[in-house]
């Protein structure tokens, strides 16, 4: 219909298709099989990222091929085969299934927006997936990331992995990207839930919330990721209305030699445990899927080194995973950012997409 100065808009086309908005939801990446040569694929993928591990080459790539894959690889591989599904990966199962949901959830909600999974390693890759939406008519594309702090070594790494991708492509979709939703309310609503049904259940221990850890070195680089922890951990603490002695903020996971955040996870719940805390209750609000640092690292070696150092009762919060209140907020948080895209597309335009196609084809022809 014409507006009133006289302009008639028209839906936009690009070669004949109908201008399409859609999501690629990228999360870390995970082994295809839980073992070693699958492991060590996975591993030298991941830490051979210049984000991750921030050694120059020539003095790391030597370790890594020599010392760390030939190690790790087979013991990963053991603690991967504790928590596999038949289905395959925990952190693969979880994102597929928030993707879907999320794609639900949008659809619900009047926007035609198709939402595929990636994984910054290993597979489905982040350029296979692009490939796949721009094939698929995508012609603007939200970059939306399963970790709601920003650090380098993950946030960045994907924006690294979407800029190689349109280094080789000739059309490219508008992007936007997602960089943090760590203050958002709808994700903090849900974690506080999740806590507040865990309590209701189970009565209430000591919160310990545990993060992801990173080399020191990272914050006083200038990376966020630090601050926007520790400002979860508070605004999670004050919509469960806790005083401070009630909760302790931990970073999991150390990796190499190096100083990394303090105070570490596991020597936090032993100290804990030896200060007479009897129990505590873990939750993990960096991760949005369980994963082997979960599902390993915090539920089970975590809760032996609390037991072992006296502690009686150790309860794990499992992670958002598939929640409903965790899909409406990532439905929030991404209804935001595709703020002003056409994402609810008339039935006639589509129509009018296919009719143009056929003209276009019909003059080629000619
Ligand atoms: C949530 C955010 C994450 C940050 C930040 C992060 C930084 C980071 N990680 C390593 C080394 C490893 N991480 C591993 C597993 C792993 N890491 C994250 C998330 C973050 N990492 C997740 C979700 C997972 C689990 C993946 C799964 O398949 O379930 C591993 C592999 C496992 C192992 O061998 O221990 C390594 C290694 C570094 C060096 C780093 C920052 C510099
Ligand atoms: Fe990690
Ligand atoms: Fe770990």
């Amino acid at each position: 219909m014409a507006s009133s100065d006289g302009f008639n808009p028209e839906p936009e086309f690009t070669h004949g298709r109908a201008a399409r908005t859609a999501i690629l939801y990228c999360n870390l990446g995970t082994p295809d099989e839980p073992t070693a040569p699958a492991v060590r694929r996975y591993l030298a993928q991941f830490l051979g990222d210049r984000r991750v591990v921030e050694i120059p080459r020539i003095v790391w790539l030597p370790l890594l091929y020599g010392v760390i894959l030939p190690l790790r690889a087979g013991k990963s591989a053991a603690k991967y085969a504790s928590i596999w599904e038949p289905e395959g990966s925990p952190l693969r199962i979880w994102t597929e299934k928030q993707a879907k949901l999320l794609q639900g959830w949008l659809a619900v909600r009047g926007h035609d927006a198709p939402v595929r999974f990636a994984m910054r390693y290993g597979q489905p890759s982040i350029a296979s997936q692009l490939d796949a939406l721009k094939a698929e008519g995508a012609t603007r594309i939200l970059i939306l990331q399963a970790y709601p702090q920003y650090a380098g070594s993950t946030t960045a790494s994907v924006i690294d992995a979407v800029s190689q991708w349109t280094q080789t492509t000739r059309n490219v979709p508008e992007l936007r990207f997602v960089n943090r939703y760590h203050d958002d309310r709808g994700y903090l609503q849900a974690l506080a839930q999740r806590v507040e049904r865990h309590w209701q259940a189970n009565g209430t221990g000591h919160l310990l919330m545990s993060f992801h850890g990173v080399p020191e070195r990272t914050l006083h680089l200038g990376d966020p990721y630090h601050c926007e922890c520790l400002k979860t951990a508070r605004m999670l603490a004050e919509w469960l209305r806790l005083e401070p002695s009630q909760y302790t903020v931990t970073f999991q996971s150390r990796f190499g030699k190096a100083k990394w955040l303090e105070p570490y996870t596991e020597p936090t719940l032993q100290a804990l445990a030896a200060k007479g805390v009897d129990r505590v209750d873990v939750i993990c609000p960096g991760f949005t899927s369980d994963c082997l640092e979960t599902l390993e690292e915090i539920a089970m070696e975590g809760r032996d080194a609390f037991l072992a150092a006296g502690g009686k009762t150790f309860h794990y919060v499992s992670c958002l995973n598939d929640d409903p209140a965790w899909i409406a907020a990532l439905g929030g948080i991404a209804e935001k950012h595709m703020a002003g895209w056409p994402t609810k597309v008339p039935a006639d335009t589509a129509a009018l997409a296919r009719s143009r196609e056929a003209a276009m084809l019909r003059g080629a022809a000619r």
